[in-house]
């Protein structure tokens, strides 16, 4: 029996017949000429070639427009059992190809077994922060540029005293020599600990991996010996085969947090790219990521809400053997928001701020305070409103930034 990764297309054509146009694709990304060749060329080829699996024609929400969702089965012997070789094959030259958008690939579990998934995952993140039965809670370091280790120390202690579970820098702070990654490291886990004492909430700092592709995994190995204990990386800058070597690296003992940087010159078309659901949802996942970043429906930067959930159930469906990756929606998120952001993504989710922690009018810790009060508000069933009646910081929150119904 031969395996195979199945790639769903949707595809726009105002005259083309779509089953010809399928057999096109099928035949010309695996054995090109093969209907031409003699036949015991032919008969070698036939292991190589791709099968049309499916073509529906679908009603266009534009006037006068025919789309079509085709499925493909290309042969796993075609390629290498990475994820460039299984992108290049089903939508390399393809993506150039008029007006045609990828959707969703299913991989073989022959393919998968390359991609053991995150190492930690939902459970994992959550054991090494010790909180199992609600929301996590990340703030962001925000202003960093062209700042000093002093200031930064002192940006991440009052984030830490806030009460949120994870700290991540900045994705824009790349090294430089105010900041270098290993001093930067070593004072903010000090401020963690002392934090800690404070809090009794152990912390998570996923600092930001930069540089030179070959010189990342010192980087992050440098970075885990002085003390990080999570990173941060801009996935989509280099791809996610990077993501994968680093995630499954065995010295690279933390959990990773991919940022969605790029992703929205990937996904926001419909008639070109690679859907969300692919682009931060399947690919993080099987790339190794513990948790994604990605925007919410209702912050300062959007995504439909549908894709949202698309991303979330490629995340974290037990369709898919492996761990799953933890959903971090965000961008302008506030505290008024952690009721709709539970509703839509349940209690395995991560509530991600910079600027409704840091542009809290009592300050940062207090903004952290805010969304804490927050999440315990919707975890006892309360309103935010009535929370925050006994709640000083909930309610400068809310007297700020309001609570989105
Ligand atoms: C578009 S999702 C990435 C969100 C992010 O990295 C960020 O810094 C959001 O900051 P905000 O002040 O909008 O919470």
């Amino acid at each position: 029996m031969m395996n195979h990764c199945v790639a769903t297309y949707r595809l726009y054509d105002d005259r083309a017949d779509f089953h010809k146009k399928a057999e096109g694709i099928a035949v010309g990304l695996t054995v090109g000429s093969w209907t031409d060749l003699p036949e015991a060329a032919k008969a070698d080829m036939e292991k190589h070639l791709g099968r049309v699996v499916s073509v529906q024609e679908h009603h266009s929400d534009v006037p006068g427009e025919r789309c079509a969702e085709i499925s493909i089965a290309y042969p796993d012997i075609n390629f290498s059992h990475d994820i460039p070789a299984l992108l290049v094959t089903i939508f390399g030259k393809l993506s150039m190809d008029g007006r045609i958008k990828l959707i969703d690939v299913n991989w073989s579990d022959e393919f998968k077994q390359a991609f053991p998934g995150p190492k930690f995952g939902v459970d994992g993140v959550r054991k090494l922060v010790d909180v199992h039965d609600r929301p996590l809670l990340m703030s962001i370091f925000k202003s960093v540029i062209g700042h000093d280790l002093q200031t930064l120390r002192e940006q991440f202690y009052q984030q830490a005293l806030g009460g949120v579970n994870l700290i991540k820098d900045d994705e824009i702070l790349f090294e430089n020599p105010l900041t270098p990654i290993g001093r930067r490291v070593r004072v903010c886990m000090q401020a963690a600990q002392e934090a800690e004492q404070r809090t009794g909430k152990k912390l998570l700092y996923a600092v930001n991996l930069t540089g030179p592709t070959f010189s990342l995994r010192d980087q992050a190995l440098r970075a885990i010996e002085a003390g990080a204990n999570a990173l941060l990386f801009n996935v989509l800058g280099y791809g996610y085969d990077v993501l994968h070597a680093l995630s499954q690296d065995r010295d690279i003992t933390v959990p990773i947090a991919a940022h969605p940087a790029l992703a929205g010159s990937y996904y926001p078309s419909p008639h070109h790219g690679i859907s969300a659901s692919l682009v931060l949802g399947k690919f993080m996942r099987l790339a190794g990521a513990d948790l994604v970043l990605f925007p919410s429906p209702y912050g300062s930067v959007t995504m439909p809400k549908e894709e949202t959930q698309a991303i979330r159930e490629a995340l974290t469906t037990a369709a898919i053997d492996a761990p799953p990756s933890f959903p971090v929606p965000s961008a302008g998120i506030h505290p008024g928001l952690v009721p709709l952001l539970i509703r839509d993504f349940g209690t395995d989710v991560v509530v991600n701020a910079g600027g409704g922690v840091h542009g809290h009018p009592l300050g940062t810790a207090a903004g952290g305070r805010a969304f804490v009060q927050a999440i315990d508000a919707v975890m006892q069933g309360s309103s935010l409103e009535g929370f925050a009646a006994d709640h000083e910081e909930l309610r400068a929150a809310i007297q700020a930034w309001g609570v989105k119904q």
